[in-house]
């Protein structure tokens, strides 16, 4: 299993049941042995790289949110991975699709995508930084989780280069440091025992609804 920090592990248990059908969807299973049809992963492709553009705003609202120079710097270290990394395999792979970087950008947003990028930000911005990791982790950590996953298990190379992505050394880095960054930031905020906190439960809601959303997402990436 992951080690991406004591606070994601609680989270991931207490929403064992949409976590399971997050990092288990058909679709991830398509991609391991090859039988996700094309069409499929392209159109999940576009929709992801405008979720990533929400999902890139978001980091930069925990920027915002940030109390500490650490904090700051993981949070801007998230946001350069975004946008000069991860965003970079949807334009390559598009671009080897006959899809231009200007026809991605123009990308029609998908309600799921929109419910989704929106709950993360409006659960930033009515919180604080806890509120908004609490949005955030499902999304970094499951594909940590994923990655490395098919990365062993794949039976197909026809998405080698996306799961490389999310297996690689870079990615994982990214998900530790996420993890330590929550695991500090509660232990600042609420104390050492923060999971005995009132404040609690309220997160790992957060957190199981934000699982939920990533659920509907790969249900969205089915239904070109
Ligand atoms: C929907 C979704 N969740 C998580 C990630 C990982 O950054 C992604 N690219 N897309």
């Amino acid at each position: 299993m992951s080690n991406y920090g004591k606070a994601f592990a609680l989270m991931r248990d207490a929403a064992q049941g949409p976590w399971r059908d997050y990092t288990r969807h058909t679709f991830v299973e398509g991609m391991k042995d090859g039988t996700l049809p094309r069409a499929a992963f392209l159109h999940y492709l576009r929709q992801d790289y405008v979720f990533l553009i929400h999902f890139s705003r978001a980091w930069a609202l925990a920027v915002v949110k940030s109390e500490t120079h650490s904090e700051m710097l993981t949070a801007v270290a998230t946001v350069n991975a975004l946008v000069a990394e991860e965003m970079q395999l949807h334009i390559g792979i598009c671009e080897a699709a006959g899809i231009s970087h200007e026809e991605l950008f123009a990308t029609p947003e998908r309600a799921e995508n929109l419910a989704y990028t929106r709950f993360v930000l409006e659960a930033g911005y009515s919180g604080d930084l806890l509120d908004l990791l609490a949005a955030l982790t499902p999304c970094v950590m499951g594909y940590g989780e994923i990655g490395t996953r098919l990365a062993s298990e794949a039976t197909s190379e026809v998405y080698r280069d996306w799961i490389n992505t999310y297996a690689s050394d870079d990615y994982q880095g990214a998900c530790k440091a996420v993890g330590e960054l929550f695991d500090q930031a509660l232990t600042r905020r609420i104390g050492e025992d923060f999971a005995a906190s009132p404040r609690w439960d309220r997160l790992c809601q957060t957190f199981r609804t934000a699982t939920e959303l990533e659920v509907n997402f790969w249900q969205m990436g089915l239904t070109p």
